[in-house]
């Protein structure tokens, strides 16, 4: 089994559970689930952010603990102080050290928040709304193209935003039309290799009225400007701001380069 494999076997158990323990008409009863959310595809488009989506993550399956130390609410607050178009906040516990009070917690901020788990399940998207996420993942790779069309519908009808995430060219067919974000993955899920070259050449045959972001292995002000030359809206950075000993320090200055290098 693949680490991919391993992850949503894991997921399916965690959901059975969650299931059980926090039954679906509860989770409606939550006063977020009935808050307004932040529209990823407005902020990715309005030229006052950055366009990076940036990442509260600590730990990987790839990477083993990144960052054991820092605060959502501190890293977060600097992400959105300063530009960031979006936050990503991991909430996979037993791969990725996150959970659903880190996103609880970093839901003060006022831009859009992206759910970053492994969707198997139309329960974790009442779950998402509810937690306060206004954007949720779905991830071709574990997904087949109905699930998609199905899980991204019913997230649209509870008023969340979709961002579906690609990694190779026989995953263009996942694409449809409640699916309007399209990330790349530059990381392969199964094998952790990178290659940050692979966005650039999938873009081009992406449908041009879909929204574009570049994902993963971000770690200089010059690729996120060689994106945006290739049509790229968006940036999901995580661990170039979280393997710093300060993060929302890192962040402050990825972004003084990056708005040095646009004018
Ligand atoms: O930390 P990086 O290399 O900047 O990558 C961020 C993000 O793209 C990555 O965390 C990610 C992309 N797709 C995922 C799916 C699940 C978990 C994590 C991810």
């Amino acid at each position: 089994m693949n680490i991919l494999d391993q992850i949503i076997a894991r997921k399916r158990e965690e959901v059975a559970y969650r299931k059980k323990h926090q039954p679906v008409e509860r989770l409606r009863d939550q006063g977020s689930f009935h808050r307004s959310v932040y529209s990823l595809g407005v902020f990715l488009q309005d030229k006052a952010y950055t366009g990076i989506i940036a990442e509260f993550k600590r730990r990987s399956p790839s990477k083993g603990v990144i960052n054991a130390e820092a605060s959502v609410e501190d890293v977060t607050r600097a992400y959105a102080g300063n530009g960031a178009s979006a936050i990503s906040v991991l909430t996979d516990r037993d791969f990725f050290g996150g959970s659903t009070a880190d996103l609880e917690a970093a839901r003060f901020n006022q831009v859009p928040l992206l759910r970053k788990d492994f969707i198997i399940d139309p329960y974790q998207l009442t779950e998402a709304r509810a937690m306060g996420a206004d954007v949720i993942l779905l991830i071709a790779a574990c997904l087949s193209p109905v699930q998609v069309k199905d899980l991204a519908a019913e997230a649209l009808s509870l008023g969340l935003e979709v961002l579906l995430e690609l990694h190779d060219e026989q995953e263009l067919e996942h694409v449809c039309k409640e699916t309007a974000i399209i990330g790349i993955n530059n990381r392969d899920l199964k094998t952790f290799t990178v290659d940050i070259d692979r966005s650039l050449r999938m873009a081009a045959q992406l449908p041009v009225d879909k929204l574009k972001v570049a994902e993963s292995g971000i770690d200089k002000v010059e690729n996120v400007m060689k994106f945006r030359e290739h049509g790229f809206q968006g940036f999901l950075i995580g661990e170039q701001f979280m393997k710093a000993d300060d993060p929302a320090r890192a962040f402050q200055q990825f972004v003084i380069a990056l708005r040095k290098l646009s004018v």
